[in-house]
C-alpha cells in the first residue's frame, strides 16, 4: 500500500496494520446489515488491489472485467474474475486499447453513469454501453475532470437521488435529481439495504443529513484508504438480482 497510487492528493504514508482493522470493520458493517462477503483472492504484487470496485463492473448477471487506466493496476483482476464466475456471472472483459475503472460507473436503477476521466477513455464507455444496453441499461456518459473517478465526486441515495459536493462535480445537471453535500467525503455512500447509508466517518455533516432526511448513516473509519483516495464504494462490490 505504500506505493498505492496518488493522484488528486499529496502522498501521506499508510498505516498497514490499521488499514486492516479498518478494512475488518468495514467488512464486519456489511456483514451486520444481512450480506454475505466473499473475499477476493489477493493480488499482493498490486499496490491498490484493495479497491476491488475497480476492477469489475456487474450489471445484471453480467460481470464485465475492467482495464485500468493506471498500468500498474492491469494485473489485479484474475482474483475477482475467478468470484464472480463462480458466482454464476457470465464473465466479459474490457478490451484493448478501451480502459475503465469500475469507481467510474455509477448503477442508479437501469441507467448506468459512466465518467469519462483520467482512467476511463472514450472506448472504455463504449464497451460499457455494447456490453449492458442489450440488457436493458441506459449508459449515460459523464465528463469527470475534477476527481479520479466518477464515483469519487457523486453516489445515489436507495431513491436515486445523486449526491456530491458541488465543488467537485462537474456537470449536476446530468442527474435528474441532485442533492448537494456539505463534504468531499459525504459523496459517497453505499446502500446498505432499507435506509441503511455506510459512510466514511470523516462526514459527520453529511451523515447528520442523511439522517434528517430519514437515513440511517453507518459510519466507519477508513482513514487510511482515504489516504491513497479511496471511498467507501471502492472497498467492495455489490452482487445483487444475479438471476434477473
Ligand atoms: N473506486 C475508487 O474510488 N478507487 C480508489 C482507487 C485509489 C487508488 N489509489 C488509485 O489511484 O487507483
Amino acid at each position: 500500500m505504500a506505493e498505492g497510487l496518488v493522484t488528486h492528493v499529496e502522498r501521506e504514508g499508510v498505516d498497514v496494520g490499521r488499514a486492516v482493522e479498518q478494512w475488518e470493520t468495514y467488512a464486519q458493517a456489511l456483514r451486520a446489515h444481512g450480506w454475505e462477503t466473499i473475499e477476493v483472492d489477493p493480488a499482493d504484487d498490486c499496490p491498490d488491489s484493495v479497491f476491488v470496485e475497480d476492477t469489475v463492473v456487474v450489471f445484471r448477471n453480467v460481470a464485465l472485467i475492467a482495464r485500468s487506466g493506471a498500468e500498474s493496476r492491469r494485473a489485479e483482476t484474475p482474483g475477482v474474475e475467478e468470484a464472480v464466475a463462480s458466482l454464476g456471472c457470465s464473465v466479459t472483459r474490457v478490451g484493448e486499447p478501451g480502459t475503465l475503472d469500475g469507481g467510474d460507473v455509477l448503477k442508479v436503477g437501469d441507467t448506468v453513469y459512466v465518467g469519462r476521466g483520467g482512467r476511463t477513455d472514450a472506448a472504455g464507455v463504449r464497451q460499457v454501453r455494447a456490453a449492458f444496453e442489450p440488457l436493458g441499461a441506459r449508459v449515460v456518459a459523464v465528463p469527470v475532470a475534477e476527481v479520479l473517478h466518477l464515483k469519487s465526486a457523486v453516489t445515489a441515495l436507495p431513491d436515486g437521488t445523486v449526491v456530491g459536493h458541488v465543488p467537485r462535480v462537474d456537470a449536476p445537471s446530468l442527474f435528474p435529481r441532485f442533492l448537494p453535500v456539505p463534504e468531499a467525503a459525504g459523496a459517497h455512500v453505499v446502500l446498505l439495504g432499507g435506509d441503511g447509508l455506510l459512510m466514511a466517518a470523516s462526514a459527520p455533516r453529511t451523515a447528520e443529513l442523511f439522517a434528517d432526511l430519514g437515513y440511517e448513516p453507518v459510519p466507519v473509519d477508513i482513514g487510511e484508504f482515504e489516504k491513497l483516495e479511496g471511498c467507501v464504494t471502492c472497498l467492495s462490490v455489490r452482487l445483487r438480482e444475479l438471476h434477473a
